[in-house]
């Protein structure tokens, strides 16, 4: 589905609701089939969360994950310590291309039953379930959280619990740190120092207990960025969301705060409201810890027309596409001048931005999302606008309710 997007109003008054986290979710989905007592609510409604869903009721025989990394990665420990069932655990070919080995190799330390089926180092995994009797594991700690949060997920239902030590600059802490926090929340008992994780055995049965998912602040990053670039006293407020988040990329309030959004929480809603058209001309910003916004502030920076230099976006080339140069190509198309080294991006500030240009995604929902906001200024279009389901299935209503002129092609 090819989509025109234009919009004139670029003073908003709207309310929106977003889906639940798809990070707290498909974390939340495991640790409720770990521990059936637990309940959910307001689970994410992306196609991530729904194959997760899927996924975790399949007793034997292939289950296919499509783009979904969180669920192959908690999925390939769930099914390495069901005993007795046996799975072909595969994906979409860019799954295929998403390495999973140093996860598989950590399993194998606390004694799963885990082959390559085709590339080693990659799905599709061969994976029989069995009784994991150790609990010690030595992983690199620099590729993605993903793996340790597999391990940490699965932790308390080990009969020795685990002691993960972890190698190198550890990337994508904040996701950690959820997985620990939805851990301490039913029961576990967890430790974090230095690069030494300890998760507990748990000894009672945790009490039955309903959890309730904040909504996605990736998804709100779409929404901060086209507040930046609307006029003095646009507002828009977002539900269901709080001040103490789980979500690292809650660090969306500091960060817009440079462009002019000023971020309110009031009862269960995030407020963002354009006060302020000082801006500053180059942005500098180290995203290790909130990857998943880097598309997002790269496009607003260009919008704004302020350069900026990112860093510790070492992660980007093993998504959903390699965003680095996802983001080079199509930003240069629309007359950005860009580079990007393996893990940097840099962008000059530039006045003018060309018009009616098509936006490829690369089947990555973020290229599609992250670019939406740039009909503030002119007419574009985005190929293969599903991709959004990923994450944000309703990503193109919510856009016409802010306004957005929408058009199939
Ligand atoms: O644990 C999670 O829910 C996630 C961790 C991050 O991945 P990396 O740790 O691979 O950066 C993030 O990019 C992804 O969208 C979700
Ligand atoms: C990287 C992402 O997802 P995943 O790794 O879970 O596929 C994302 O949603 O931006």
């Amino acid at each position: 589905m090819k989509l025109h997007l234009f919009s004139q109003n670029t003073h908003i008054q709207q309310s929106i609701t977003i889906t639940g986290s798809k990070s707290e979710s498909n974390r939340l989905l495991l640790l409720q089939a770990l521990f059936p007592q637990l309940s959910i609510e307001n689970v994410s409604n992306s196609d991530d969360a729904c194959v997760m869903d899927e996924g975790l009721s399949i007793k034997e025989g292939v289950v296919d994950i499509h783009h979904a990394g969180t669920a192959m990665r908690f999925l390939t420990a769930f099914f390495a310590m069901q005993e007795g069932r046996s799975v072909i655990l595969t994906g979409s070919k860019r799954m295929k291309e998403r390495p999973i080995g140093i996860l598989v190799d950590a399993l194998r330390q606390l004694g799963a039953d885990i082959s390559f089926t085709q590339d080693e180092g990659y799905p599709p995994l061969q994976i029989e379930g069995r009784r994991l009797d150790e609990s010690r594991v030595v992983m690199a700690a620099n590729v993605s959280s993903q793996y340790i949060s597999a391990l940490l997920l699965i932790a308390s239902r080990l009969p020795n619990g685990l002691e993960l030590i972890l190698e190198g600059d550890i990337t994508s802490v904040p996701y950690i740190e959820m997985t620990l926090s939805l851990l301490n929340e039913i029961g576990v008992d967890t430790s974090f120092n230095g690069n030494i994780i300890r998760v507990m055995p748990l000894m009672n049965e945790p009490e039955s207990k309903k959890l309730v998912v904040e909504s996605d602040w990736s998804s709100a990053s779409y929404f901060y960025s086209i507040v930046s670039i609307c006029q003095l006293g646009t507002q828009v407020r977002l539900s269901s969301y709080k001040s103490n988040s789980l979500q690292g990329d809650s660090v969306l309030a500091s960060i817009y705060q440079q462009f002019g959004v000023t971020t309110e929480f009031e009862d269960n809603q995030v407020v963002l409201t354009k006060t302020s058209e000082k801006l500053q001309l180059h942005f500098e910003y180290d995203l290790t810890h909130a990857p998943d916004i880097a598309q997002t502030i790269a496009v607003s920076c260009f919008a704004l027309g302020i350069g900026c230099s990112l860093s510790g976006l070492h992660t980007l080339k093993i998504k959903e596409t390699d965003r680095l140069e996802a983001l080079k190509v199509e930003l240069s198309k629309l007359g950005a001048q860009i580079d990007v080294t393996n893990s940097e991006l840099f962008l000059k500030p530039s006045l003018t931005i060309k018009s009616e240009v098509t936006i490829d995604t690369y089947n990555d929902h973020r290229m599609a999302m992250a670019f939406a906001p740039l009909a503030l200024k002119v007419p574009l279009y985005i190929n293969d606008a599903e991709v959004v389901s990923k994450s944000y299935p309703d990503f193109w209503r919510d856009m016409e309710q802010i306004g957005f002129l929408i058009s199939e092609q």
